[in-house]
């Protein structure tokens, strides 16, 4: 859909130099979903690998960050591979609803009430980023917490639109269950992609 260089805004990698590649198409159907125009399987350009690889070249990018639309509804074995190849990390932001392709240096696992993520993927999840829309989230996000491995990161995030009131909910949460950090979505605050 669309490749741009920013900073990852969200999680454990927030802060850092980061080129995002989005790819078109989900079937996930969050109602507050940030990026519905990605929804569409068939709307948008299409990029050969090696133009992609070529594009982050032409930056200092030491991360891709691979996102969608619902990313794992494309083969990804040969992005990656040719992104390893060049020396590029892997990273990942997905819902875990459709089967794991691609070799990833780092798995963000944000799992969704509207299709549950696949079984396999909680326990290669290196982050796990529950979207706090309503305080019956919480509960939620615990039973996938519980899945993830021991060194899996565990981050909170407010849905952005309930950002005013989920956010201190999500402070005292925290403050009681300190497993779990907070994670903003920074380049919604910075005006940045
Ligand atoms: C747009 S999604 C694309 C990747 C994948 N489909 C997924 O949901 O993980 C990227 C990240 O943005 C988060 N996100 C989407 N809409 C959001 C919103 N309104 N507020 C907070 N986070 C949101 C998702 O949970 C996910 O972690
Ligand atoms: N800056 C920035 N950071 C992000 N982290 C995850 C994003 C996504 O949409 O997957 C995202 C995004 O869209 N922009
Ligand atoms: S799974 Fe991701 S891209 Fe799909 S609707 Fe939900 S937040 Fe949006
Ligand atoms: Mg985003």
């Amino acid at each position: 859909m669309e490749h741009f260089y920013t900073i990852q805004g969200e999680g454990y990698h927030q802060g850092k130099a980061a080129y995002f590649v989005r790819l078109g198409g989900c079937d996930v159907g969050c109602t507050w979903c940030d990026v519905k125009e990605s929804w569409s399987f068939d709307a948008h350009p299409h990029w050969a690998i090696a133009s992609i690889v070529e594009a982050i070249k032409n930056t200092p990018a030491p991360i891709a960050v691979i996102t969608g639309g619902e990313p794992l509804l494309h083969p990804l074995d040969a992005l990656t591979t040719a992104l390893r190849e060049n020396g590029i990390a892997t990273n990942i932001e997905t819902s875990g609803s459709a089967s794991l392709s691609g070799a990833w240096d780092w798995i963000c696992l944000s799992p969704k009430k509207f299709k549950q993520p696949l079984p396999e993927i909680l326990p290669l999840a290196n982050e796990l980023k529950i979207i706090v829309y309503n305080k019956s989230d919480f509960a939620w996000g615990e039973q996938f917490a519980a899945q993830v491995a021991p060194h899996c990161k565990l981050y909170l995030q407010p849905e952005w639109s309930k950002a005013a009131a989920m956010t201190p909910l999500i402070i005292d949460y925290i403050k009681e269950h300190p497993k779990w950090e907070l994670s903003l979505q920074i380049h919604k605050y910075i005006n940045v992609p």
